[in-house]
């Protein structure tokens, strides 16, 4: 089976889904239902399901299907990416191939954690799991997670592999971000919300941010504005957006997003352990700051 979006590339506005947990800690599915058709609605080119804002390391594979199966119902038609993690290389293909049959936009694959291996170990992994992808890959090279960086020229060379498309950039390297950008053989995102505007500017493709799970449409509409060269409401846009972009990431990353989700009374905010929620004081400058922010870009 090939993939339902062999052309449609990876541009434009991808959320990386928080993943909502009910009072008992069980995934809430009505709750990523909904917020999956209320992200839809603001032109966003797709959604990343278990991805690091997802919670996906404190999810079983059962519960990853699940949500996975709940944001493809949701959203018929809406591309969809699901994340991969493991270092078991045996595991991880078994995943992989059960997602053959579903209609994915593509798979997000970081490095192995933890076991940091060598270039070669490197291109082997993610070579071995394109080979096994019916789908297109969108690389995950985000270094101070996993442990492992992907040089420069590891990359060139797996942006030969047909199935290697795209990469999330949280490599922390702008050297790198400009020649894969030149290079013109991966679709570069930004990975980071702070580097969104910036990896646009560079000639990037576009972005997986889970700030933009707040005002999803402003985001979409910076976007759009980079593409077409209107830069003067551009940077208006992003300096009403970014407030509450950095302050996502005062705290570790899902907990602040979820807390202001939470706000707008769209999900609870807990987190799965070792993970807790925002702190209270936090969540009050958060509801402050989206609050302001939101009034400013009514003014635009
Ligand atoms: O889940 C993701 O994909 C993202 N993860 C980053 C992280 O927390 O490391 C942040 C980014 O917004 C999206």
């Amino acid at each position: 089976m090939s993939s339902p979006h062999p052309s449609a590339g990876f541009s434009g506005l991808w959320i990386p889904l928080v993943t909502p947990f009910d009072g008992d800690g069980a995934i809430d599915h009505a709750a990523l239902r909904a917020l999956v058709q209320r992200l839809r609605s603001g032109g966003i080119a797709g959604v990343v399901a278990c991805g690091s804002t997802g919670e996906a390391a404190a999810l079983d594979t059962a519960e990853q299907d699940a949500a996975l199966d709940a944001v493809l119902a949701a959203a018929p038609g809406l591309p969809v990416v699901m994340g991969l993690s493991g270092y078991h290389l045996g595991h991880v293909l078994e995943r992989v191939r059960g997602w053959n049959t579903r209609p994915l936009a593509g798979l997000l694959v970081p490095a192995p954690h933890y076991i940091r291996p060598s270039q070669a170990g490197l291109l082997q992994w993610f070579r071995t799991i394109a080979d096994a992808s019916m789908h297109p890959l969108i690389i995950y090279d985000i270094p101070y997670r996993t442990g492992a960086t992907l040089e420069l020229a590891t990359l060139q060379a797996l942006a030969e592999h047909p199935r290697i498309r795209a990469i999330k950039d949280c490599g922390g390297d702008a050297a790198k971000t400009q020649a894969l950008i030149s290079g013109g053989r991966l679709q570069v995102l930004a990975g980071e919300d702070a580097q969104i505007l910036s990896t646009l500017a560079l000639g990037g493709s576009g972005a997986i941010a889970a700030s933009a799970h707040w005002q999803p449409a402003r985001f979409a509409e910076l976007m759009r504005c980079v593409a077409t060269g209107d830069l003067p409401r551009a940077r208006a846009l992003w300096q009403a957006l970014l407030p509450v972009v950095q302050a996502c990431f005062t705290e570790p990353n899902p907990a602040p997003i979820k807390a202001l989700l939470a706000q707008q009374g769209e999900m609870g905010a807990s987190l799965r352990a070792p993970m807790e929620h925002a702190s209270t004081g936090l969540a009050r400058r958060l509801a402050a700051l989206a609050a302001a922010q939101e009034a400013a870009l009514n003014r635009l």
